[in-house]
């Protein structure tokens, strides 16, 4: 009943109109809806704002965020909103020249799955620029809402791009009441249907909206995690996604090449309990090679005990590991706990600190399984404040802020595909490009070579070529 009083009520106020009419797409129709005068009827609004509630309760549609397309469907957005009690963004037609120059406008995270709302669909090709546009940063569509689907082949040109249409009416609905009620007759009725029988498929002229790469700077804007943030904007600037494992025992060793090799990373990691000659006042010449030369300091302590532990673990003992790493690891093994006890005792540092955690592992018959890895991707999202990423072999998560590092990597001419302790070895090309992955950790692969400071050039060019070939630059 409440869908019969909506379509009278839009036609009595002339959202519905019959004569001719040309189209987005070019094609005439006999039939016109322009649903942008809801915007003076709070009372119809707010009743298809309530029909919108419904539909998304009965086709259990879930979503974080809505995105109302602009013009048409911005009061009913705002108006499903206040219904619901969701936020909502929007997506500019062009992005400002000035201020912010922001393309999405309102708050939302990455990640966020929004449910975009239009007001009528015909080829589809209004959501499928929306659904473009957010995906470009990083929110996920899975669903569409609509008030009117005119039947001209719209949900199935959007399909095609993995997002669902729901829609309230149908032209065929609303033609069908508006006889039955005499708004028409039959000679307009029968116009109308034969125009839809010859038009029910209005191809768009677009290329499939893929899910699409998003670069290392649009993933420093996007995140709001900030050690994320700064590793990004490191890559980025430094045109580098390479991390270098500088597992040496002298500290002097350690620092003559963080001093030759840092122009060429993002990430220094240690080992610090490998290191021979351990002393505070060498970490602080660490510390000052890390400013210089702008790469962040990734102790690989790998965590895995309980909170309080982990704690005292981290910023305590012989190490005091939190005062000078940016980030270290952990082992999801203990569970949120763990990570919970890091996180505590990075909150005393007023520079940013972040952790990550170990998902899967390169060794050889290790024991990690498909379910834990799963299990680490959620603990992460659980503590995304906190953690930044995993330790793993392919990418494992859409999630734009979350950062993929890889470990066991070597170039194939060094002939080192494996060592004799289990370590196994995948080159830098498979794993950006085919495994996703965001950044390489190379140890001995430049540790063993002739000249460290040129062999790290080399890798750090070979992932940065890969990562911007993923992105088809
Ligand atoms: O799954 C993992 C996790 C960590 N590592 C560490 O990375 C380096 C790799 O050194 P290479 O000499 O390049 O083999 C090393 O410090 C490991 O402890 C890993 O290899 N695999």
């Amino acid at each position: 009943m409440e869908i019969e009083e909506l379509i009278i009520e839009l036609f009595n106020i002339g959202c519905v109109k019959f004569g001719e009419f040309t189209l987005k797409s070019g094609l005439k129709s006999p039939v016109y809806f322009d649903l942008r005068i809801l915007v003076s009827y709070p009372k119809l609004l707010k009743l298809a704002s309530v029909i919108f509630a419904k539909k998304i309760s009965d086709e259990s549609i879930d979503f974080d965020i809505v995105c109302g397309v602009p013009y048409g469907a911005i009061s009913l957005a705002t108006g499903l909103c206040l219904e619901i009690n969701k936020s909502m963004i929007f997506k500019r037609k062009d992005a400002k020249s000035h201020g912010t120059k922001n393309l999405i406008e309102g708050i939302y995270k990455p990640n966020d799955r929004c449910l975009i709302i239009d007001d009528v669909i015909t080829s589809g090709i209004s959501i499928l620029e929306t659904i473009e546009g957010l995906r470009d940063h990083g929110v996920q569509v899975k669903d569409a809402l609509v008030l009117l689907d005119r039947e001209q082949g719209g949900p199935e040109n959007v399909i095609a791009n993995n997002v669902k249409i729901h829609s309230v009416l149908k032209t065929s609905d609303v033609l069908n009441i508006l006889l039955k009620r005499n708004k028409i007759n039959q000679e307009m009725y029968n116009k109308t249907q034969e125009f839809l029988n010859v038009n029910r498929n209005v191809s768009v002229p677009t290329k499939p909206v893929k899910e699409k790469e998003i670069s290392f700077e649009e993933r420093a804007e996007i995140t709001n995690n900030k050690m994320a943030k700064k590793l990004f904007q490191i890559m980025s600037l430094k045109q580098s996604n390479l991390c270098f494992s500088a597992d040496v025992e002298s500290f002097d060793l350690l620092l003559k090449l963080a001093d030759e090799i840092g122009p060429n990373i993002c990430i220094l990691k240690t080992h610090i309990d490998i290191l021979n000659d351990f002393n505070m006042d060498k970490v602080q010449e660490l510390v000052n090679l890390s400013i210089k030369h702008n790469f962040l300091i990734f102790e690989d302590r790998k965590f895995a005990d309980i909170g309080n532990t982990v704690k005292s673990q981290y910023s305590g003992g012989v190490y005091k590991i939190s005062q000078w790493s940016n980030f270290v690891n952990a082992h999801s093994i203990a569970g949120s706990g763990c990570v919970q006890g890091l996180k505590e005792a990075a909150l005393q540092y007023d520079e940013p600190k972040g952790c990550l955690l170990i998902a899967q592992l390169s060794c050889k018959n290790n024991l990690i399984d498909k379910t834990y890895t799963e299990k680490t991707v959620k603990l992460a999202e659980e503590h995304s404040d906190f953690i930044f990423g995993f330790i793993c072999q392919n990418k494992l998560t859409d999630n734009p802020g979350f950062i993929h590092i890889t470990p066991g990597i070597q170039f194939n001419e060094n002939n080192g595909m494996s060592d004799n302790l289990g370590q196994q070895y995948t080159t830098p090309e498979m794993a950006i490009l085919q495994n996703k992955c965001d950044v390489i950790v190379v140890g001995r692969g430049i540790l063993k070579s002739e000249n460290p400071a040129e062999t790290a050039l080399k890798y750090k060019n070979t992932a940065y070529e890969a990562y911007l070939k993923r992105l088809n630059l």
